[in-house]
């Protein structure tokens, strides 16, 4: 593969335009048919962008309009998932979903939902990306769209987002509660490990993972001001747990469990970030989700 930078770039095919995150590099081109828009390698010449896969030894550097188209044709065919651009950790979501093979598109606008086969809610800071859902006329159209059977992912803000209720929600200076989009049967609470400084990585056993003849490796999960998952309702599978160790001061002797990943039919969410470790099976998990096999 040649050498990678990542750069949102519009397709325009026929009467539809997809923006996704691209790692591969193209140079220029004197084309004009294609894409709405040229991207320039930082410091190079103006080109366009597109993945090609692994061009093998011959590659002489050069894309030709055919390689774009084919390539076009293959990202078509895989799904397109959205990842709610207002705050957070989108681009590290990009990466993972790109890595994954699947096209991605930020999504900032109502319309931007229309044709997506998933979406992902990313880590942040829920009451920021709550507040701008409602400021940029997204929360109907999610709740929409979420209610009605979309594939979503939620990560940390993400799961928050995703939950039908907050154990302690923060309020604003009304004293109205921070609001989810729901649709998880799960009671979540925030910041629940502690404070920035109290974020921690661990090992975690994660069902759902194995591939076909591979062994069920551990995920490696960070945990940054992640919170819990309190209550889990009927329909939810909890995939992933935490324990907690037993607590002199609150004098609690017996260790407890705390679930960090759930999944509810097409919904699923985790308390930590697969998205910044480089960790990729979740993302891949979530991508069969969509395709309906698993
Ligand atoms: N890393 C994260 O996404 C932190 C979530 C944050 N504590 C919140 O309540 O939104």
């Amino acid at each position: 593969m040649q050498e990678g930078f990542v750069f949102p770039i519009t397709v325009v095919t026929g009467d539809s335009a997809h923006t996704w995150f691209t790692s591969s590099l193209v140079r220029q081109s004197s084309h004009n048919a294609t894409c709405s828009r040229p991207a320039r390698r930082p410091g190079g010449p103006a080109g366009w962008a597109c993945d090609v896969g692994d061009p093998g030894p011959n590659y002489d550097g050069k894309v030709t309009l055919t390689d774009l188209t084919q390539a076009i044709s293959t990202t078509r065919t895989q799904p397109l998932i959205g990842i709610l651009a207002l705050q957070g950790d989108v681009r590290e979501h990009a990466r993972a979903i790109e890595a994954c093979g699947a096209r991605v598109v930020g999504v900032r606008r109502p319309g931007e939902l229309a044709d997506l086969d998933g979406l992902v809610l990313p880590g942040g800071e829920s009451t920021t990306i709550d507040k701008l859902t409602r400021i940029f006329g997204l929360r109907e159209p999610l709740v929409e769209r979420i209610h009605g059977g979309l594939p979503v992912y939620g990560s940390c803000a993400g799961m928050i987002l995703l939950a039908n209720d907050i154990a302690d929600p923060a309020r604003d200076m009304d004293g109205n509660p921070q609001q989810t989009l729901g649709g998880l049967d799960i009671t979540v609470r925030r910041n629940a490990f502690g404070r920035q400084v109290d974020s921690f990585e661990t090992e975690l056993q994660f069902s759902a993972l194995a591939r076909a003849g591979e062994a069920d490796e551990p995920v490696h999960a960070v945990f940054i001001r992640a919170p819990w998952v309190e209550r889990v309702g009927g329909a939810v599978e909890v995939l992933a747990s935490v324990e907690l160790p037993p607590d002199g001061q609150n004098a609690r002797i017996e260790p407890e469990v705390r679930a960090v990943a759930v999944r509810s039919q097409h919904l699923l969410a985790t308390s930590f970030h697969p998205e910044v470790t480089g960790e990729r099976r979740i993302h891949e998990l979530f991508i069969r989700m969509i395709r309906g096999e698993a």
